[in-house]
């Protein structure tokens, strides 16, 4: 308290500060405001920022070309919503992204196919801890989907509390059996808590992915709005949920969500170790590289 009250009598130019921080030989750049207490991190994969009037942070994802989830990336996530949890000013987190016709690709499958063994765990830790992180955050969390959003990018957008889509082609479902995979138990009962279980019993068996109009249908997504609107319209929804008892609304979260988080808590290892096996499988890795193969022909 003391201390923000000796900052709000330095001068607004006095109160920026620039500060660059390194972290597994990269560097993110900080700029922040100190009256605000707000903190601005640009990285190569995402931009978290701060508006210290609303207390809404926006983070935009941005790895090109198609916000694949690789190690780096989950990192940085996992690093920016630690940093808007930790942040008291902050209330809300609109996520996005910055590509177009993009939300996210998913966990980038490179990292699963012919994987060196020691990263394929971190890989997969650093996934688990990106979703309970997101999934149980304090912050009222709305996902701005303005493009595509299969597998790993849908489970961050249902791990949100809200979810604006774009209308036009955009898909957005747990598609893992077309790749010849299983979506693991977290996802599923991502997917079970959002959309009810027989929907996604069907679902996940044809690996389905979900037009917009569709996806409203069903529940998966909340909104419907332009391709240029959503991260207005997310805004807008945000300061409704915003208006609610912050005590009483987190309890509420909680008490919804922490018994799927402590699900993956109490297995934790077991799910790497499951996930290790499973993904180095002969025929799994086949099946991976056929779907890398199509995705790359696609294009030509
Ligand atoms: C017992 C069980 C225990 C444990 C569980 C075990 C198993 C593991 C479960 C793992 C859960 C998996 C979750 C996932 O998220 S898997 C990833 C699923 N994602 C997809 O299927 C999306 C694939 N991509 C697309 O469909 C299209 O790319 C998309 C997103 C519609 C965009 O289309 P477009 O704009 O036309 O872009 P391109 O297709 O041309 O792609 C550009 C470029 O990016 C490459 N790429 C696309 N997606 C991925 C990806 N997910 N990972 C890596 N690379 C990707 C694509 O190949 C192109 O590359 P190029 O080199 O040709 O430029």
């Amino acid at each position: 308290m003391a201390v923000r009250t000796l900052l709000g009598l330095l001068r607004p130019w006095q109160q920026f500060r620039t500060t660059i921080i390194t972290l597994r030989g990269k560097t993110l750049v900080e700029h922040g405001c100190a009256r605000s207490m707000s903190t601005d991190t640009t990285t190569d994969n995402l931009t978290l920022s701060l508006d210290s009037k609303t207390g809404i942070a926006t983070l935009e994802m941005h790895r090109k070309p198609v916000n694949g989830l690789n190690l780096e990336m989950l990192t940085d996530l996992n690093i920016a919503l630690e940093k808007a949890e930790n942040e008291k000013s902050c209330k809300g987190l609109v996520l996005t992204s910055g590509l177009p016709k993009i939300f996210s690709a998913g966990l980038d499958i490179l990292e699963m196919y012919q994987p060196k063994p020691e990263r394929l765990a971190e890989f997969w830790r650093t996934l688990q801890n990106m979703w309970m992180r997101l999934y149980g955050s304090r912050l009222v969390t709305i996902a701005a989907i303005a493009g595509h959003s299969p597998a790993g990018g849908c489970l961050m957008a249902m791990s949100c509390d809200y979810r604006v889509m774009a209308t036009g082609k955009y898909a957005i479902g747990l598609n893992e059996t077309l790749l010849g995979i299983v979506a693991p138990f977290w996802f599923r009962d991502t997917m079970v808590n959002t959309i009810g279980h027989r929907e996604t019993e069907r679902a996940l068996q044809l690996g389905h992915l979900y037009g917009a109009d569709e996806a409203l249908k069903v529940g998966l997504v909340d909104h419907l709005c332009d391709q240029e609107e959503v991260v207005k319209a997310a805004t807008e929804e945000m300061s409704r949920w915003l208006k609610v008892n912050a005590v009483a609304r987190q309890l509420s979260k909680s008490a919804m969500r922490q018994a799927t988080i402590d699900k993956l808590v109490v297995r934790q290892e077991q799910d790497i170790e499951d996930f290790m096996t499973f993904v180095q499988r002969d025929a799994v890795q086949k099946a991976l590289g056929f779907y890398l193969q199509s995705l790359r022909e696609k294009r030509g």
